[in-house]
């Protein structure tokens, strides 16, 4: 046999093993869980109902120890008690509720610093903000005082509470220890596409996602300890979507009918492995991935093939969207004439 023939059956031999052993390890590498939470300590905020109960009680199931706040303690008790129940090792986990209203500027840092004392001195490793509330409405009926108190309840309730657990997270002497943090923010895909009727909500959504891009590039200055996320769900027909449907626009209703409701569970399934895959923006739907990509602008995109294929799938649909949703919106006008004559909802 010639030296050349050798070199070529090792040739065929080591790209053989590089097929056999390399390539499944890198699709097990990026199929790895980058969101896991057995062992950690969680808090999530908006725990208490709707789709926040919902993920604290299958982040539970994964073996995390359970933080949640809200207001109400009647509810955040009752709330614990399922989220215990459904801990994967009853005897290792622990859990804990704080009450506090997050819309209030020292609500936060309080929140954390109780966290901290109640987790033997450490920071929790995963922050969840899901806190939040809808009061829509038409712009001009609505009073100045609503439409900024929807910006404390949502789009506050975030930044301070960013602002607290990254002043413990990104201390000099807490970095660099490759222990990665978790800062999870809700939003709405209202947040990336709104319609008539949400202009008291949409905009508190809207500035989560800018200041959600704002903090992933600041995060780079302390090295990678800290990932920055955005969970945009679609309609949960949760407790907050029958309170904020007592006082919603008939057209508002008619413009997000295409948009199907899923539930708490299912949206907290679907924001939870949306993060294990290691999303930056997450969706729990088509429908809201199709309007995260009309609106991606500059954001760190999940996949750059599939979410620039998807942008330019987008903009073509949206073409007809938009004329179909404002033609909508003209017929409404035009059949029930002005505004200030519509049949007051509550
Ligand atoms: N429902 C929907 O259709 C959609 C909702 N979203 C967003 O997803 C998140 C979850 O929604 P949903 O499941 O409907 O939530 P719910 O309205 O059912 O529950 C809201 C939770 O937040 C708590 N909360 C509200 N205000 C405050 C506050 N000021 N301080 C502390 N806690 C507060 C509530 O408890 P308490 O009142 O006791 O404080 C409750 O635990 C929200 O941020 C919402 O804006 C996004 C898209 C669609
Ligand atoms: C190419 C793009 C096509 C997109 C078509 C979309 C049609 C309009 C859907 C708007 C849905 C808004 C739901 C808000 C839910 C929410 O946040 C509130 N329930 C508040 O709690």
């Amino acid at each position: 046999m010639a030296a050349s023939d050798s070199l070529n059956n090792w040739g065929i031999i080591t790209i053989a093993a590089v097929i056999v052993l390399v390539l499944p390890s890198i699709i097990m590498f990026s199929r790895a869980d980058k969101f896991d939470v057995k062992g950690k300590t969680v808090l999530i905020t908006g725990a208490s109902e709707g789709m926040g109960k919902s993920v604290a009680i299958q982040l539970a199931q994964k073996g995390a120890n359970i933080i949640i706040v809200s207001r109400n303690v009647g509810r955040l008790e009752e709330a614990l008690a399922e989220i215990k129940a459904s801990a994967a090792n009853p005897s290792n986990q622990r859990f804990q509720y704080i009450s506090a209203d997050l819309s209030e500027p020292d609500g936060n840092a309080r929140v954390i610093a109780e966290a901290i004392a109640w987790n033997k001195g450490q920071a929790p490793d995963i922050v969840w903000c899901i806190a939040g509330a809808a009061v829509p409405g038409l712009f001009i009926e609505t009073s100045p005082e609503i439409m900024r108190r929807q910006m404390e309840v949502n789009f506050f309730s975030c930044n301070d509470m960013a602002h607290a657990i990254l002043n413990e997270w990104l201390a000099p002497g807490s970095v660099g220890k490759g222990n990665t943090r978790h800062l999870v923010f809700t939003s709405s895909v209202a947040g990336l596409y709104t319609i008539a009727g949400y202009a008291p909500y949409s905009p508190s959504k809207a500035a989560i996602k800018s200041l959600s891009d704002t903090l992933a590039q600041e995060m780079l200055l302390y090295g990678d300890d800290v990932k920055i996320h955005t969970v945009f769900p679609g309609s949960i027909s949760s407790p907050g979507l029958e309170r904020e449907n007592k006082t919603k626009p008939e057209i508002t209703l008619l413009l997000e009918e295409a948009d199907k409701n899923y539930t708490p569970d299912e949206t907290a399934v679907a924001a939870i492995s949306g993060l294990e895959r290691g999303d930056y923006l997450v969706t729990v739907s088509f429908l809201g991935s199709l309007m995260r990509a009309t609106a991606w602008g500059p954001s760190t995109k999940n996949n750059y093939f599939v979410d620039t294929a998807m942008t330019w799938l987008s903009s073509i649909v949206n073409i007809f969207v938009a004329i179909d949703l404002n033609s909508k919106v003209k017929a409404y006008g035009k059949k029930h004439g002005h505004p200030s004559t519509y049949p007051k909802k509550a």
